[in-house]
């Protein structure tokens, strides 16, 4: 018998979405009004290789508001029942609401394991709600986008635990020797196949290509020997090569390759910690290649860009710096991201661009103590005080890491609403640049707040 697990969540918070996501077919109503959803629903589910029963709640249609709760209650203490897991799921664009909060007391009570689900974050609007649903007690929680598919393979890891019937290697993510989770992106033709093909080539300690991660997204577990490594130890480094659609599309059928290569490249991302995007020399940055940059920032990885066919590239260095000057004038993130020469011909510049790999990934998993990171802030602040619109000081008073994988701050202050993007931009770069988060993109957040600890204005 498949595992089991409960959708639990108001009204409209997206649940049927979520449900037609891992169910795979449109089976259950998909509505803007709250409440669409009729019954009790089940299906067979699937979240690339898991397998599970799925469960959705819902059907409080014509409910008012002084009975909502009781019979919600009912609902979900029956789907519990059975479930191996709770998937409580909020709204990311409406925030924590006072009924999100009794049932994160109930699910804190039942002693079901449950994961937080932020849903509908695709939008930046959706920022705050995953700070403030730390208040529901039930954790970081997991965001994603049902209808959009984002945070599949977050939602993937949380869920495996409770469902998956075989062992994963387990280690710490954040330790130094632990696999690096790697992904080569790049337009067609940019050398991807070649690229894997030199540095599993003139490796040979290969141990796959294996179902890693998932049966869809396959990862090659392979070790890249650092010839020139900072700490003995680390000479012989872990790395697992998350496939793309260049490692098999000699399998495929040629015009289904693009729409595949996108999805492809799109998941590779998710499951990677650390994203080359692979330039071709002999045609200089594209308008694609800018945009897969930008969706890998958007997703919070970290970014390396490694400029391929370099023994061919004519008028090497002019080409290098228009790279680098088109760069720095596109997204103000992709500013500082290392821009690497690279031919996965003749493998120049392969072990840079893996040492650089590690390094980014270093930086995006660092964290930086609150003393540390405010002695750093009252020097910013102080250097360069925030404006006065209106004649009053905007005051900044406290800044804390709250979480790494990306990197992600918040701030606090008073008025931050009115905080000027360029301010905003200065403490950012202040971040990157004095306390080594160097080349990974770095999220902040402003709240409002007198009392830093208070999570809520
Ligand atoms: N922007 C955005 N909208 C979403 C997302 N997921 C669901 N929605 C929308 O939210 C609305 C409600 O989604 P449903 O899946 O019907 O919500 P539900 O929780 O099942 O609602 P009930 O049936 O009322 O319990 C619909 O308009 C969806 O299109 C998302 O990830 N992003
Ligand atoms: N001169 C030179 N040619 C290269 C280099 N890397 C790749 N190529 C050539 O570029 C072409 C495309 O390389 P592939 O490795 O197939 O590119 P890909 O990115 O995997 O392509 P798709 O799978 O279609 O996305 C081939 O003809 C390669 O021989 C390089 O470093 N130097």
């Amino acid at each position: 018998m498949l595992p089991s697990v409960a959708i639990i969540g108001r009204p409209n918070v997206g649940k049927s979405t979520l449900f037609n996501r891992l169910v795979g077919k449109k089976i259950a109503l998909v509505d803007d009004q709250p409440g669409v959803t009729r019954d009790r629903r089940e299906g067979d589910a699937k979240l690339f290789d898991l397998k599970f029963r799925i469960v959705d709640t819902a059907g409080y249609e014509d409910e008012d508001a002084a009975t909502l709760p009781g019979r919600m209650r009912q609902q979900t203490e029956a789907a519990l029942a059975g479930a191996a897991v709770a998937l409580f799921v909020i709204d990311g664009r409406a925030g924590v609401t006072p009924l999100d909060e009794e049932i994160a007391r109930w699910l804190r009570s039942s002693d079901k394991p449950v994961i937080l689900v932020i849903n509908k974050v695709e939008g930046k609007q959706a920022e705050d709600t995953i700070y403030d649903a730390f208040s529901l007690g039930l954790g970081e929680g997991v965001a994603i986008s049902a209808e959009h598919g984002q945070g599949m393979a977050d939602l993937f890891e949380a869920l495996m635990p409770y469902v998956d019937g075989f062992e994963e290697e387990s280690y710490d993510v954040e330790a130094p020797d632990a696999p690096l989770q790697l992904a080569i992106v790049g337009r067609p033709n940019a050398g991807k196949s070649t690229l894997i093909n030199k540095l599993l080539g003139e490796n040979r300690l290969v141990t796959g290509p294996e179902a890693g991660i998932t049966r869809d997204s396959i990862a090659i577990d392979w070790v890249w020997h650092d010839p020139n490594p900072s700490d003995p130890e680390l000479a012989d480094r872990r790395i697992k090569l998350i496939d793309t659609a260049g490692m098999r599309k000699r399998a495929r059928v040629q015009e289904k390759l693009e729409k595949l290569s996108v999805a492809d490249t799109r998941r590779a991302i998710d499951f990677a910690e650390v994203v080359v995007l692979l330039l071709d020399a002999t045609k200089g940055l594209e308008h694609q290649d800018l945009k897969i940059a930008d969706h890998v920032i958007e997703e919070g990885r970290a970014l390396i860009i490694a400029i391929n066919k370099w023994d061919v590239a004519e008028n090497a260095s002019s080409l290098f710096n228009g790279i680098k000057a088109a760069l720095d004038e596109g997204l103000s993130q992709l500013k500082g991201v290392p821009v690497l020469a690279v031919s996965a011909a003749t493998g120049k510049g392969l072990d840079q661009m893996l040492k650089a790999a590690f390094e980014a990934r270093e930086s995006w998993n660092r964290r930086v103590s609150t003393g540390q990171l405010n002695r750093w802030f009252e020097e910013a602040v102080a250097a360069n005080p925030p404006p006065a619109p209106g004649g009053r000081r905007i005051k900044l008073r406290y800044v804390t890491q709250a979480r790494n994988r990306p990197p992600t701050f918040i701030v606090f202050g008073n008025r931050v609403d009115q905080l000027p993007d360029s301010y905003r931009r200065y403490l950012l770069n202040g971040i990157r640049r004095d306390l080594g988060f160097g080349a990974v993109p770095v999220r902040m957040n402003f709240r409002s707040s007198k009392n830093p600890f208070a999570t809520k204005d």
